[in-house]
């Protein structure tokens, strides 16, 4: 358990709403003295703090996603409190990307006819200021998407989200052996690599696996919830992706702690979910109920996010 630091008491802008996680430390804990408050777990309070302003707000996230990915995606969105769109036509962007409050990018059935659409809804947020977040799925399965996903990373992602894998190949801008959308590297032996291409880009670098860590390059932090069954079911780490984007959607300014928290948060899920699952796919319909029946007490007490060095 950390202390409450000055850093952990700044606001939290929600598209020019602002939650203070001081203040939500008093609604929560009106009656605790100095040593109770203390004793909060305060990754447990910025994941409250963002789920519940996710519930309040609802930002509309747009999703240029692949095929398999749509329903678990759109539905883990709405389970969670956003409003998912999955538009992706490049005549609908002009008129429907102003409209959101943040875009996912995702790449895992990119054909070459997507690509200029996908560009194109990425340079819209970028000149409305909105923060857009790129899933390299199955980066390594060949040049024309390493190269395509090189290409996206040129206009600036906020996050970029993918397993150990996706995350080597795209830092060393290489395709090698592969499995596809799954993973053969452990997250953590990723880990350097992600430094490496959150300093190359510019963005937040997050690797899915045993533990999510996230890296703004210099800062390491691990998120420790989560069953290996979330694994067997596809488009899981599509979807937290999504969620991500809903994350830092509510909190643009803050999106190393929105992306931690959003891991944390689905991993918990998958975890109260595995107690009913018999499973891959009960697993997936309980983590779905449980995203959205999450409350405070069980957010606060079950997020589990440490440094990483
Ligand atoms: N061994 C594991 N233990 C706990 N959670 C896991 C494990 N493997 C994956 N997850 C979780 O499953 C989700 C999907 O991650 P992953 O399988 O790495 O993504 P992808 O489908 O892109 O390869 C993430 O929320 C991740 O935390
Ligand atoms: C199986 C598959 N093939 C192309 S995209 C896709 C979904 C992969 O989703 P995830 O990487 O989240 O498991
Ligand atoms: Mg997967």
């Amino acid at each position: 358990m950390g202390r409450i630091t000055n850093k952990m008491s700044r606001d939290f802008g929600i598209n020019g709403y602002n939650v203070c996680t001081c203040c939500l430390l008093k609604k929560i804990a009106p009656m605790a003295d100095q040593k109770q408050q203390e004793s909060i777990n305060p990754w447990g309070l910025k994941s409250w703090t963002y789920l519940s302003s996710l519930r309040q707000h609802s930002p509309l996230i747009q999703c240029i996603t692949n095929f398999v990915s749509m329903d678990i995606m759109a539905n883990t969105l709405l389970a969670a409190g956003a409003s998912p769109a999955m538009v992706h036509s490049i005549l609908e962007i002009p008129d429907f990307t102003p409209h959101t409050q943040s875009v996912l990018i995702n790449v895992g059935t990119l054909t070459p006819d997507w690509l200029p659409a996908m560009k194109a809804a990425a340079g819209v947020a970028n000149q409305l200021g909105k923060p857009w977040v790129l899933d390299p799925a199955a980066v390594g399965a060949s040049s024309f998407r390493l190269k395509a996903c090189l290409e996206l990373i040129e206009l600036k992602p906020t996050v970029i989200r993918g397993n150990g894998s996706e995350i080597i190949a795209l830092s060393m801008a290489s395709i090698g052996s592969t499995k596809g959308a799954d993973s053969l590297h452990e997250s953590k032996d990723a880990v350097e690599s992600a430094k490496s291409l959150a300093k190359s880009s510019g963005s937040i670098v997050a690797i899915s696996g045993s533990v999510d860590f996230v890296t703004d390059g210099e800062r390491v932090v691990g998120a420790h919830n989560g069953v290996p069954m979330m694994q067997k079911i596809t488009a899981s780490g599509c979807a937290v992706t999504a969620l991500i984007a809903a994350f830092v959607a509510v909190d643009p300014t803050h999106a190393f702690e929105a992306t931690a928290s959003a891991f944390s948060v689905f991993g918990l899920a998958g975890e109260i979910a595995m107690e009913l699952a018999k499973g891959p796919a009960s697993l997936r319909m309980h983590l779905i109920d449980t995203l959205h029946g999450l409350d405070q007490d069980t957010v606060l007490h079950g997020v589990t996010i440490s440094n990483f060095s």
